[in-house]
């Protein structure tokens, strides 16, 4: 499988202050990548350096084949970006701006099937102005998404939506992603990571702390479980490596254990464990 971003040593720094420590990435054609760490931990630094438009100190970068620090227009077009920032709510109707982007792009998706898609029909004749928080969020991803891109960017973009629109907005990164567009998310929520990504990098103070998939991060899947279960003499729990083991000596072979569970760290305790921020 080829490469879709390459990243090595990658370096900014503004005065007095270094925002990214040299960095490596690698993200495969078609893999859905997401970035996460704490609040100014550098990732919206990096994704704008490899969205060019950001220069970066020093290092190198290349996002499908080119350095974005050079590559031109036709480079941008292969590209969907849905920014942090909101776009600027205009006068237009969602119709109108959508059907206005999309002519920026050589080989646009059908407008009215993007606004679909990000579930704003019913608000198609509505100025974007006069939509909720969460509803212009969708706008920008229908932005995003409009010029039909090979790489799609995507910086905390369900920040205000609601559960349901959440849901929504799942189930089109996933179609997305089956069609073959390579998706770098940046993202607070780790259900969102659970749901959407094949592999992730944590960043913290400017620096890679772990990459892996959801599933084995920091050695998620290999740490002790947790086995709780309760009898006459009350509820009980262990630490373990080995919880099918305890299981099978507790049960005596087939003895029903009233309330077992089993558990191991969740994501979110990974990761708060690899941001140091642990309770
Ligand atoms: N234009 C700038 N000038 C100076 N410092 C900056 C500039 N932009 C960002 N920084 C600093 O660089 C660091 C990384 O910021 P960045 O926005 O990349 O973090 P982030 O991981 O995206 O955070 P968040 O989760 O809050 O979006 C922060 O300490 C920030 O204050």
């Amino acid at each position: 499988m080829s490469t879709a971003v390459r990243v090595r040593g990658l370096r900014k720094e503004y005065p007095g202050h270094v925002a990214v420590a040299g960095i490596d990435l690698d993200i495969r054609q078609g893999e859905v990548f997401a970035l996460l760490g704490p609040n100014g931990a550098g990732k919206t630094t990096t994704v704008e350096i490899l969205e060019g438009h950001r220069r970066r100190t020093s290092g190198e970068a290349a996002v499908l084949g080119e350095d974005p620090g050079t590559a031109g227009r036709a480079w941008r077009a292969r590209l969907g970006v849905v920014l942090q920032t909101a776009t600027d709510a205009a006068e237009l109707t969602v119709a109108e701006t959508v059907r206005h982007f999309a002519k920026y792009y050589p080989h646009p998706r059908n407008p009215e099937e993007v606004i679909d898609q990000v579930g704003l029909t019913a608000k198609a004749g509505a100025r974007v102005k006069s939509l909720s928080g969460g509803q212009r969020r969708r706008v920008d991803v229908a932005l995003g998404i409009v010029g039909r891109p090979e790489l799609l960017f995507l910086d905390e973009p369900t920040t205000g939506f609601d559960p349901e629109a959440r849901r929504q907005f799942w189930t089109l990164i996933d179609g997305l992603a089956h069609a073959g567009t390579t998706i770098l998310l940046t993202t607070h929520y780790l259900d969102e990571v659970e749901a959407l990504a094949d592999r992730l990098a944590v960043l913290a103070r400017g620096g890679v702390v772990a990459e892996g998939t959801p599933a084995t991060l920091a050695g998620r899947e290999r740490a002790e479980a947790l086995v709780q279960w309760h009898d006459e003499r009350g509820t009980h729990q262990e630490h373990t490596a080995f919880p099918t083991k305890l299981v099978t000596q507790l049960s005596g072979g087939g003895r029903e254990l009233a309330g077992l569970t089993v558990t191991r760290p969740s994501l979110e305790d990974v990761y708060l464990d690899l941001i140091g921020e642990k309770p």
